[in-house]
């Protein structure tokens, strides 16, 4: 990889990956300044975990959660919770930047007035993976997913209604910001196994932020 694709060269521009999803290149780099420093303080108080599935994996990818919901798994199920289950408080609160940066990503992509009410935080090392799958824990499925990219590049999974759909491969780097909702909500997604490399600001890690109205 080289080095200045850590930090998409692509940045202004916009990839469609559907009718109502698509990808804003570089979206999320002007709001770095504050949100890196908001990151920080969330896994201060909420540090990442790797949590059970329902079918007894743990997950690769480490996560914590903030704003008034938050995305969890455990042999139970998954759902979405109002407090951490491992400190038994609320989750962090969902800081200014990020419910501003959800907003105007959303409808910069065409939805407009998004307000979510959970922010799911992911973290990914290199080898970590997210299967295939649809994101259906949320009550109101009418309302977008957008999804921050930061650090390492990811191979982006975006695939069809089944699961059986080929999904197309789509890069993402450190300030991308992905989008899908209305005909695209429900489409399968994941992440390919992360590559060994080392991004100049976060190290070997991608940081995944999905910012949704699940309540
Ligand atoms: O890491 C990503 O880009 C996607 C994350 C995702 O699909 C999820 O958390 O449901
Ligand atoms: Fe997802």
């Amino acid at each position: 990889m080289l080095p200045e694709l850590f930090e998409s060269t692509l940045a202004g521009t916009r990839d469609s990956l559907g009718e109502q999803a698509c990808v804003l290149r570089g979206y999320a780099l002007p709001y770095l300044a504050q949100l890196l420093p908001a990151l920080d303080a969330i896994q201060e108080a909420a540090p990442f975990r790797n949590m059970t599935t329902p079918g007894g994996y743990v997950m690769s990818v480490a996560l914590t959660n903030c704003g008034a919901l938050g995305w969890t798994t455990d042999r139970h199920g998954y759902r979405y919770t109002g407090r951490d289950p491992q400190s038994g408080r609320p989750w962090p609160a969902m800081p200014e930047v990020l419910s501003r940066l959800a907003s105007e990503a959303a409808a910069e992509a065409g939805f407009s007035r998004f307000e979510p009410d959970a922010c799911l935080i992911n973290r990914y090392l290199p080898g970590s993976r997210l299967s295939l799958h649809q994101d259906k824990n949320e009550k109101d499925a009418a309302a977008p997913i957008v999804s921050v990219s930061l650090g390492i590049p990811a191979v982006f999974l975006f695939g069809g209604h089944e699961r059986a759909d080929r999904p197309r491969r789509v890069p993402l780097f450190h300030g991308d910001v992905a989008v899908w909702g209305g005909v695209d909500r429900m489409r399968y997604h994941g992440i390919m196994p992360l590559k060994e490399e080392r991004h100049p600001v976060l190290g070997a890690q991608r940081i995944n932020i999905t910012l949704r109205k699940a309540g």
